[in-house]
């Protein structure tokens, strides 16, 4: 029998750690952990989105990822990119050209230079420009324009024609949705899932999992700097015993649709150094177990942090 060729993700990050270093008055220095031992990969063709509530890490995984972490942050881990382990050289090489940061904002288009010139970037042609464009369904007219000429819906496809332009294999994409009114949030996930039909691999971070699930391959949730679970969308769909890890379930069920439960408690500060599981005061089934190293492992065809699942 011929073996299958194995497929290399375009994206894996191995126990990847990030920390700021903080000066506490009298100029004392400490390391604030923010992010810790994170797992997570990305397969061509598919989009991994990335949940979790305001302060768990997204960004910061992004931004590290991309090379964008600022100065007083150190990591420890590994980031690898098609196979090939990032540096900060690899990363400034590979940004804007094969992997791309659709950001959170419109605002990131710089006010005062005509689009068409920003889509292009140092190295896009004219051509690719115009192709993309079309592809978007935005006139050769648009490129002549400048962004406070264009409205949200058009800066949007701008925004993602930038990632589109130098044959992206990773799309990192920040909060894309946000703001957006709805045809033009769905419209924003279909060019993803186009792109990913394509072969692409997107990160879509996201605080709406009602949202991650209708488009996503796998869903990756985020609690206090870590990721907790990691699983098909299709049992974020199901929810309940479909889940693994209680904080995925205690999301699941705050939905609206779910009856809104609330879950007590709030999540850590990611920079609070607390050993054990991070969601362990907040979870009715914590058993002293809680208390230790808690690995990611294997159950039913998913990935989860916590030692009671099953
Ligand atoms: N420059 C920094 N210095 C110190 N701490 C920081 C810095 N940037 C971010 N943090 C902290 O790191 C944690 C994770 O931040 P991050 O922006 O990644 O969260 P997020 O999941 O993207 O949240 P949101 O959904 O609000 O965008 C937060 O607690 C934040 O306060
Ligand atoms: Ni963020």
């Amino acid at each position: 029998m011929t073996k299958q060729p194995e497929t290399i993700p375009v994206l894996e990050v191995e126990n990847l750690s990030v920390q700021f270093r903080m000066y506490d008055r009298g100029l004392r220095q400490r390391d604030l952990e923010v992010i810790s031992q994170l797992d997570v990969s990305i397969e061509a063709g598919e989009i991994l989105a990335v949940a979790g509530s305001s302060g768990s890490g997204k960004s910061l995984l992004a931004h590290a990822i991309l090379g964008l972490l600022p100065g007083n942050a150190g990591t420890s881990g590994r980031i690898k990119f098609c196979g090939q382990t990032l540096t900060p050289e690899l990363q400034k090489k590979l940004r804007g050209q094969e992997m791309a940061l659709v950001p959170q904002s419109v605002t990131y288009l710089d006010p005062l230079m005509r689009v068409g010139k920003q889509v292009r970037g140092e190295k896009g042609t004219e051509a690719q420009q115009q192709q993309a464009f079309a592809r978007y369904g935005l006139g050769q007219e648009a490129g002549r324009k400048f962004p406070f000429q264009l409205s949200g819906g058009m800066a949007r496809r701008v925004l993602v024609s930038t990632a589109v332009i130098n044959d992206t294999k990773l799309i990192i994409a920040d909060e894309p949705t946000p703001g957006l009114n709805p045809e033009i949030a769905e419209e924003t996930l279909r060019n993803f899932r186009e792109l990913a039909d394509q072969g692409c691999g997107v990160m879509l971070i996201t605080h709406d999992i009602d949202l991650a699930f209708k488009v996503a391959d796998r869903i990756a949730v985020f609690y206090a700097g870590t990721t907790v679970e990691i699983a098909p969308a299709g049992d974020f769909v199901k929810g309940g015993d479909a889940l693994r890890h209680p904080y995925s379930k205690a999301l699941w069920n705050a939905l609206p649709q779910n009856g809104f439960t609330p879950i007590p408690g709030t999540q850590p500060y990611a920079g609070s150094q607390l050993s054990g599981c991070r969601f362990a005061p907040r979870c009715s089934d914590r058993t002293a177990e809680c208390t230790g190293d808690i690995p990611m492992r294997s159950v039913r065809g998913g990935k989860v942090r916590c030692v009671h699942a099953t």
